[in-house]
């Protein structure tokens, strides 16, 4: 089962299960897993929402839960720290798995995964958002950063430098300046391989929720044929990971412990007109008990520690405040 809204739009989707058509897939942040979701979008409405029933599982082997402490994450960030340092980098993006147990807040009341889909999606409407179930997975999540969105009707394709995250009152630092820039290079300079008509917009404030980040967008006419190849060496940008891509996800692997699996990875989504890949981040896997909260930010040197703890805390509450017991 898969419900989903694209930015802005007022209605939502699911898929019909048709056999032979993909419209819509899930890849993981390695690239190794990819879940599709098969048949053609068709609308559903708020009310047919309602009545879907999503209920977490338990995870059929014990899990090893290690609660990350802003302790625990500062060592984790100065670990970061040092991989930059030693590799000469500009960034590199760290995240953990926040751990949220929801059982005992009341025993007479139970997590209701649609209920809150929609109760996100009402606080995100310039995101996309997503619930699914898939082979006893749940996830929910939803941002309004892109990848990629291609228009098949004139060839042009747009993406977005997204990076740096403040609270909404304070002011843009060199940390933050520095770290978007990093990504619009790169992604610049993957652009100019596929396009001669590279447009670059001012950087601006985009403000989600109760944070805002600086975004740069681009578009470009490309051939439809280099799709797949701008994507996959976009992906994943130094929004998500960090430059070189390789050595950077190695980096992070050895650092963050756990498996990233569909967070920082993106969604492909197909329309008539247009082919959308959204980044996967502010997004959640659940389980009958508590849920694994997906959260990170990029370091640099920089980096104060409390400060990432608490952009990461900040971030968590896109999910954590959505979700609705009753
Ligand atoms: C990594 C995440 O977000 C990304 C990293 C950002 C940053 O480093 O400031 C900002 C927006 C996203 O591109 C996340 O939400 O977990």
């Amino acid at each position: 089962m898969l419900i989903f809204k694209l930015p802005d739009h007022d209605v939502f989707h699911t898929v019909d299960n048709a056999s032979g058509i993909n419209n819509v897939s899930f890849v993981s942040f390695d690239t190794k897993t990819i879940l599709d979701f098969k048949g053609n979008l068709k609308e559903i409405s708020r009310g047919e929402i309602e009545t879907l029933s999503i209920v977490p599982k338990n995870k059929s082997s014990l899990i090893e839960i290690g609660k990350e402490t802003p302790e625990s994450y500062g060592r984790k960030i100065s670990q970061a720290k040092d991989f930059i340092e030693k590799n000469d980098l500009k960034k590199l993006v760290l995240s953990r798995r926040k751990l949220l147990m929801y059982l005992d807040i009341d025993s007479q009341k139970k997590l209701s995964l649609t209920k809150s889909f929609l109760k996100f999606t009402d606080s995100y409407a310039n995101a996309f958002c997503y619930l699914f179930e898939k082979n006893g997975e749940i996830w929910m999540g939803g941002f309004s950063e892109i990848l990629g969105k291609f228009d098949k009707r004139n060839n042009s394709f747009e993406t977005m430098s997204l990076a740096g995250t403040l609270p909404l009152d304070e002011n843009w630092t060199d940390k933050e300046v520095e770290e978007q820039k990093a990504v619009t290079e790169y992604i610049q300079s993957i652009l100019r391989k596929f396009s001669s008509n590279l447009k670059v917009s001012s950087t601006k404030d985009l403000i989600s929720g109760n944070i805002k980040h600086l975004k740069t967008d681009f578009s470009a006419e490309i051939s439809p044929e280099s799709l797949d190849k701008i994507i996959s060496e976009l992906h994943p940008t130094p929004a998500v990971c960090g430059f070189p891509k390789d050595l950077c996800a190695q980096g992070i692997k050895s650092i963050e412990h756990f498996n990233r699996e569909l967070y920082a990875g993106y969604i492909k989504v197909e329309t008539e007109d247009f082919i959308y890949y959204f980044v996967n981040l502010r997004c959640a896997s659940f389980f009958k008990n508590y849920a694994f909260l997906f959260v990170g930010g990029g370091i640099t040197l920089k980096s104060d520690a409390q400060k990432e703890w608490q952009e990461t805390e900040l971030k968590s509450l896109a999910v954590q405040n959505n979700l609705v017991f009753e």
